[in-house]
């Protein structure tokens, strides 16, 4: 949400990688998703802003595919982070997951007035390769799901001019 006070483990990736328009801190007109745990899930709250309207009243599935796209990113950063014994903030740089498929399921229109609540739960596949499964709220209601496979960021990843 933009503006919150509280870090996500995106607060931690370095400057090169934080230009995700989902989740980059740096990206200034980014959603800048910020994911944590919540005891074993992983939890990113973000309050749509006016124009992520699909009719009015109710939130555009975009705005949501992408919550659920850099929840699930984040989500596997923090558990492979934790998994090597670091968490957000211990001065290590967490491990960079790109998207390998992103699966949304609409389930019920979703407000637009409410901030949004995406929970994960985070499986491990292999070390460089995790799935999140993850639930969205509007207050009590699940209005979509979602899952990502989430690979480790191949070495040779690097921007071609
Ligand atoms: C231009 C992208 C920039 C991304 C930034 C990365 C920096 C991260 C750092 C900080 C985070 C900040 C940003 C967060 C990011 C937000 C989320 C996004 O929007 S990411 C953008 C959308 N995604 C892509 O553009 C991926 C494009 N695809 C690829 O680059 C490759 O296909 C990749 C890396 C996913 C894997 O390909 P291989 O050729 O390196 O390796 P192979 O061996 O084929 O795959 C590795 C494992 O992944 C599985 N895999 C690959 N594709 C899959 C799929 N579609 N579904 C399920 N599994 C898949 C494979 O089965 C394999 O698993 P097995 O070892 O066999 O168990």
């Amino acid at each position: 949400m933009k503006g919150q006070v509280q870090k996500g483990i995106q607060d931690y990736y370095a400057d090169d990688f934080s230009y995700c328009y989902g989740c980059g801190r740096l990206n200034a007109k980014g959603h800048h998703f910020k994911t944590n745990w919540d005891g074993d899930r992983t939890v990113t709250i973000y309050q749509p802003e006016p124009e992520h309207t699909a009719i009015p009243g109710f939130v555009y599935g975009g705005v949501i595919a992408s919550l659920i796209d850099c929840h699930g990113t984040g989500s596997a950063a923090l558990a492979l982070h934790r998994k090597n014994g670091h968490e957000p903030g211990d001065g290590t740089e967490p491990p960079r997951f790109v998207t390998a498929s992103l699966n949304v399921n609409f389930l019920k229109p979703t407000p637009q007035d409410v901030p949004l609540k995406a929970v994960g739960t985070v499986e491990e596949i292999h070390p460089k390769k995790w799935k999140v499964h993850t639930e969205v709220y509007a207050n009590d209601t699940l209005c979509a799901t979602g899952e990502v496979v989430a690979v480790v960021m191949p070495e040779n990843f690097v921007k071609k001019d």
